[in-house]
């Protein structure tokens, strides 16, 4: 089904990623999980959950394996690969971005409502989960963690550019952030050196106050994945830029 293992797709934190292909012809990403000790319980456990997930911005899981400590999971293949190949332009001869302004809008507001069901899954199914997993994994701790990463997921997007990029001239421009807060104006007017029209003007300042909340040092003071969306799809006027970080 994978070709004896010989198509890599990549490589996250919790393994290998093939590609393959089912009996009916459909290709599939096998996410073949590094060998652990655990008893298969809690991998039982989180298949029983992903699997009962369903929503258009979230791949789906099509399937798993388990045997003794052979772990995978199956899931749609994505042909396009993941989003970092489209939103960094490549070295510095290339500093055009890839996509438009509207497709990056389009792709923030996707993942937040992908991330908002599935925040909200996890709370409704908290009643079923042991209390010491509930706190570590929803409790203050990933929930508004979730919210950071994703802003500085969208603030990458907007700046075309990893927070730490090793190319920038200044080190003061390493903390990207900071870097932002340099090319903004009073209006929230991104200065970049590219002809934008209003609309995509419009689209800049929404993308960039969102993340600049969603990055708060202070996980109170970050939005939750509910109002990112509302804030995304809702008019300039009640735009409020976020103090600046320290
Ligand atoms: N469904 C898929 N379709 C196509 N390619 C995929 C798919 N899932 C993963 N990949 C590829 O494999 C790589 C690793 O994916 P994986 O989900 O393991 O890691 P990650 O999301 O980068 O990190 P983490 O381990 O923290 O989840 C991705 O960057 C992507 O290139």
């Amino acid at each position: 089904m994978t070709n004896k293992f010989n198509d890599k797709l990549g490589q996250g934190g919790f393994g290998s990623v093939y590609k393959g292909k089912l009996p009916d012809g459909r290709l599939v990403a096998v996410k073949s999980l590094n060998e652990t000790k655990s008893n298969g319980e809690d991998f039982m456990n989180e298949v029983a959950s992903i699997s009962r997930t369903s929503h258009i911005n979230i791949v789906t899981l099509l399937g798993f394996f388990f045997e003794r400590s052979k772990r995978s999971l199956i899931y749609e293949f994505m042909p396009k690969g993941s989003l970092d190949k489209f939103i960094y332009s490549q070295g510095t001869d290339n500093q055009s971005r890839q996509l438009e302004w509207k497709t990056l809008y389009d792709i923030s507001l996707g993942i937040a409502r992908g991330l908002e069901y599935l925040l909200q899954g996890a709370r409704g199914t908290a009643g079923y989960i042991a209390p010491e997993v509930f706190f570590r994994n929803l409790g203050g701790v990933s929930h508004k963690s979730d919210v950071y990463s994703y802003g500085m997921m969208v603030l990458e997007m907007v700046g075309g550019r990893k927070n730490i990029d090793v190319e920038v001239s200044q080190t003061s421009e390493i903390y990207f952030p900071s870097w932002i807060y340099k090319h903004i104006d009073q209006s929230m007017n991104l200065n970049l050196n590219e002809e934008i029209t209003g609309e995509e003007e419009e689209i800049t300042r929404k993308l960039i106050t969102v993340s600049l909340w969603c990055i708060q040092t202070n996980s109170l003071d970050r939005p939750s994945m509910t109002r990112v969306i509302e804030i995304l799809q809702g008019s300039l006027q009640s735009l409020e830029l976020p103090p600046r970080p320290t």
